[in-house]
């Protein structure tokens, strides 16, 4: 809990890390690598540069609304670690409860940690992970609305092969009620986290993240896991399929009719062809 601004700081000093500008207050992630297969047709929403901590601080203190908005994401490991004190604070963290849940729970090996730092009001629009999330709120308030897997139908992923994948199409904002008429239907689960609050999102939980206005930016820092092995069918695997399962399958039919069509746009044309006047 003292990893306040000024603190990190001290500690990650010269450090770079990867900074996010956006004219709204909207950061929907996207893959750059996946950018060629949209034939010239996509333009990122955000600008990512990299600056040395002590400058984003800088940046953050002096940030006012009207300002393109800042949003700081960088893991925390030994590239960017270079001060004893923060790396046994690290060592200090409750290590034993999180390997019990993870025990617990089954999932797979700790892969990663994020550390994000954001002006006030920034919104991660609602998308979906590949890995469960421990997810610590440390300085201000976030809110997130959370939607189980089995809402993929209303929240109409753009397809595996767009740099959004993983990310709704739904502008939250401005719904399309004509695209995507079953967003009428959602209902969320809302999560205020403040400091000291750690949230479990499970792996393939969608969810919309709100840095709230109390403070002029906030601080948070998640933990992601791997799947566990029952994300693979076996022998012992329970049926009916829960939905996180289905959701593992129709990502694993688009990725393979991407790699065998070798053409994103005959994608739909053959699922329709599948599907027409047979299963429908
Ligand atoms: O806090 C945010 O803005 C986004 C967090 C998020 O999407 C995640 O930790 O998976
Ligand atoms: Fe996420």
């Amino acid at each position: 809990m003292k990893w306040d601004s000024h603190y990190l700081q001290e500690n990650l000093g010269d450090s770079p890390c990867t900074v996010y500008l956006s004219k709204t207050h909207k950061f929907k992630y996207f893959d750059a690598n996946q950018t060629k297969k949209c034939d010239n047709d996509f333009s990122p929403p955000t600008e990512q540069i990299v600056m040395r901590f002590q400058e984003f601080v800088k940046r953050l203190k002096s940030w006012k609304e009207g300002d393109k908005r800042l949003y700081m994401q960088e893991p925390l490991n030994e590239k960017i670690l270079k001060s004893l004190q923060l790396v046994n604070d690290i060592l200090t963290f409750n290590w034993g409860w999180a390997r019990m849940q993870q025990k617990q729970n089954n999932w797979g090996p700790l892969t990663t940690n994020l550390l994000m730092i954001s002006t006030q009001g920034n919104v991660t629009p609602a998308h979906f992970d590949n890995q469960h999330n421990l997810f610590a709120q440390i300085y201000g308030y976030k809110r997130f609305i959370l939607f189980p897997p089995e809402d993929y139908d209303k929240l109409y992923p753009h397809p595996v092969w767009h740099p959004h994948d993983r990310q709704s199409q739904v502008d939250f904002d401005y719904p399309d009620y004509t695209k995507f008429p079953k967003f009428h239907d959602i209902k969320g689960h809302e999560a205020l986290l403040g400091p000291g609050d750690v949230l479990y999102l499970p792996l393939y939980w969608w969810h919309h993240v709100e840095s709230l206005l109390q403070t002029h930016f906030t601080i948070s820092l998640n933990f992601w896991y791997k799947a566990g092995p029952n994300l693979c069918l076996s022998d012992s695997t329970l049926y009916p399929l829960e939905g996180y399962q289905k959701m593992a399958i129709m990502r694993n039919v688009e990725k393979m009719l991407v790699e065998a069509l070798r053409d994103v746009n005959e994608v739909g044309p053959l699922l329709r062809t599948i599907l027409e006047g047979r299963y429908n």
